[in-house]
């Protein structure tokens, strides 16, 4: 007998009107318990129907999903589709009732067996997610970012094991963002919870995820820890997914100083280093482009265009020439 993973598909296919360009083909995955894992590629690539597919939400055409050996049952074998053990959460907060409280949305699912437990619970479970404050107030007043934050908490009331997220992140704010990320880090390492995401914010997935799984036109194509995958993409695809690296075709590459014999070339911002007071400044700074606490600078030479990490801001004007030395490149078969 094969050994039981926690939760895997086998050779799963699930195609729309028998169209064979759409949801995922032939995927084999198995998810690591107590982790966060991220499923990442271009839009339109299968990602929520994987995610659909493992929850229980759409049935396969073909393969099967398992969860801890048991077979996942999907719409075609179950009224109620999804699993007692799991939870989804979208950027939709459809199943919040708009005019109850906070506190009324996220106890309503526990039983009233024991209102001590029910009370606490909720309280708990409403500090993790940083919205006990706004217990007492009806969710049709909240902000998005904050009924997005009652939406996890409501699914992760009943103890889920395995909790699905797909782009939930999508309304909220970058700081509301942020400190929502790492709550869910939090209860990720105190819980042991297990975390499914789809996201298309590599920022985000490369903070949160333990592991990424890239999607290309619904086939799984890399997998790996997510400074595996930033600092050594397999693919040229998931280069420009996860980095903000410039594309040099082998002519372009040449101008850089570069000599491949591939087709193309990959340079991250970061493995640029501009050089002020250099004999060669024969790069043009053609754009600055303010960041916050880093400026990104476009520089150009001979039609080719690179884009450029400066953490030194105010350095570097537009029109200036300067010379530079690139650090890392990658180099790829395919452009
Ligand atoms: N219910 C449906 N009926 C028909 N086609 C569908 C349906 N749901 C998804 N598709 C198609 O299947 C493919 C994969 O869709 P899916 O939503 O899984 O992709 P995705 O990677 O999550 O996309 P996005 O990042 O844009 O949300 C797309 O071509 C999509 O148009």
């Amino acid at each position: 007998m094969g050994k039981i993973h926690f939760l895997n598909a086998e050779s799963v296919t699930k195609n729309y009107s028998n169209d064979k360009a759409s949801g995922v083909n032939n995927i084999s995955i198995s998810i690591t318990p107590g982790k966060i894992t991220a499923i990442v590629g271009e839009s339109g690539t299968g990602k929520s129907t994987l995610l659909k597919l493992l929850y229980g939400l759409l049935s396969p055409d073909e393969g099967e999903v398992f969860f801890k050996g048991g077979l996942i049952m999907g719409p075609i074998e179950k009224l109620i589709p999804g699993h007692d053990h799991m939870k989804m959460v979208t950027q939709h907060t459809d199943d919040l009732n708009l005019f109850a409280t906070v506190r009324e949305n996220v106890s309503a699912l526990l039983p009233n067996t024991n209102l001590e437990y029910k009370k606490n619970e909720t309280e708990r479970m409403l500090r993790q997610l940083n919205v006990l404050a706004l217990q007492d107030k009806r969710v049709a007043d909240l902000s998005g970012g904050e009924k997005q934050r009652v939406a996890i908490a409501r699914a992760l009331i009943t103890k889920p094991v395995v909790l699905f997220l797909d782009e939930p992140f999508n309304q909220v704010d970058a700081s509301f963002r942020e400190g929502l990320q790492q709550n869910i880090r939090d209860i990720v390492k105190q819980s042991g919870l297990t975390v499914i995401m789809v996201s298309h914010d590599p920022a985000e997935v490369l903070s949160m995820a333990d592991e990424l799984v890239v999607l290309k036109k619904g086939s799984i194509v890399e997998q790996g820890t997510p400074e595996n995958m930033y600092k050594e993409p397999a693919m040229l695809y998931t280069a420009q997914l996860l980095s903000r690296c410039t594309i040099l075709t082998r002519a372009e590459a040449k101008v850089c100083g570069i000599d491949t014999k591939k087709a193309a070339v990959a340079i991250n911002p970061e493995y640029i280093e501009l050089i002020a007071s250099g004999l060669n400044n024969d790069w043009r700074i053609k754009q600055v482009l303010f960041k916050g606490f880093f400026e990104e600078l476009l520089v150009e030479k001979n039609d080719v265009l690179l884009r450029v990490l400066n953490m030194d801001r105010g350095r570097y004007n537009e029109g200036a020439n300067v010379g530079l030395r690139i650090k890392k490149y990658l180099e790829y078969e395919n452009e």
